[in-house]
């Protein structure tokens, strides 16, 4: 069967006239005709859904001895991107058996007021996830209202205590798409330890905690940016290339070593709708030993690691 796909590409191929028409599908399958099977895409989508099923499976075990787990989703203003995560976040909890408050404030909402939610849902004691989702509007501080969610609810573990307790070796909560990235790592059978690990991009809810992350794995982490002397030289180091820096299909294969491991943390939306990570996916593809897509990689495996988190959070307040 599959040898039979490979001629059709072959045929397909040899029909384009020398034209580049070797996608990511036509490599894959070229890959496996040289007798090498080998799927270098990392499926997040489906590794994220592995995770949902053992937390529902959780949750319903929490459920028979009367503990319910329940997130608080907290939206100000209708930034259409955030309008889709939110929707997706609301989605998994429903798939597992997490219940999802929503609260969807105006953009005028003031500092003040979303305060005093925050302050209500940090007593109520049936509620044990708060996630306001970011980015806020400009005339609301965003350090202030990430301090004032109590560190034992804040499953997004963007609280200074958290972070402090991630970078101490402590028991508290990671942020997700950190979280995510190594757990999706480790799902894939990559050993991260001893490993070059190089993480473009430095900001406090990505770059930073994956950099603390890989240390707690044993990895010998660098951690670059948009200020970095020859970023090419140093993301060529990386057996496991993190990029998380913002900007779309920037890393192409000047920047990857072959056999590397690519994740790709970014996500944009291009003219026509259509998703891109910061890595030029097609490009690197052939480089690569193990890659993962965007969509269906990173951005699962947030969602994932946030419902683990709520479950974590009901099981610590019992
Ligand atoms: N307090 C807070 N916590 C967050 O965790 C948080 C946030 N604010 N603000 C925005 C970012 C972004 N983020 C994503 C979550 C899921 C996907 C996701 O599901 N991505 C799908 C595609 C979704 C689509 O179709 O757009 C995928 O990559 O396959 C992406 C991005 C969480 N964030």
């Amino acid at each position: 069967m599959y040898g039979f796909i490979s001629k059709w590409i072959c045929y397909w191929k040899n029909l384009s006239f020398g034209c580049k028409v070797e996608t990511a599908m036509v490599k894959y399958l070229l890959d496996e005709r040289k007798g090498v099977f080998m799927n270098k895409i990392i499926d997040g989508k489906k590794i994220s859904s592995d995770i949902k099923e053992e937390l529902k499976e959780e949750v319903r075990l929490l459920k028979e001895q009367g503990i319910s787990v329940t997130l608080a989703v907290i939206q100000v203003g209708s930034d259409p991107a955030s309008t889709v995560y939110v929707g997706n976040k609301k989605k998994a909890c429903e798939y597992v058996g997490i219940c999802s408050l929503s609260y969807e404030l105006k953009e005028e909402t003031t500092q003040e007021e979303l305060l005093s939610l925050i302050g209500e849902l940090n007593h109520r004691n049936d509620v044990n996830g708060i996630l306001v989702q970011l980015p806020l509007p400009e005339h609301i501080r965003e350090d202030v209202i990430v301090k004032a969610i109590s560190p034992k609810k804040d499953v997004d573990g963007f609280h200074p205590e958290n972070v402090g307790l991630l970078n101490t070796g402590q028991k508290g909560f990671v942020s997700c798409t950190p979280a995510g990235v190594i757990e999706l790592l480790k799902r894939s059978g990559i050993v991260i330890k001893g490993k070059e690990c190089v993480v473009i991009g430095r900001s406090n809810i990505v770059g930073k905690p994956m950099a603390a992350l890989f240390i707690r794995e044993d990895g010998t982490v660098t951690v670059c940016h948009s200020k970095t002397a020859d970023l090419k030289k140093v993301a060529k180091r990386a057996d496991i290339l993190v990029a998380a820096l913002g900007k779309p299909k920037f890393i192409n294969r000047e920047y990857v070593k072959e056999g590397a491991v690519v994740i790709d943390v970014g996500i944009h939306r291009m003219e026509g709708k259509k998703l891109c990570g910061d890595v030029d996916f097609d490009d690197v593809y052939d480089l690569v030993s193990l890659i993962t897509p965007v969509p269906g990689g990173v951005g699962p495996m947030t969602i994932a690691m946030l419902l683990k988190n709520c479950v974590e959070s009901a099981k610590r307040m019992i």
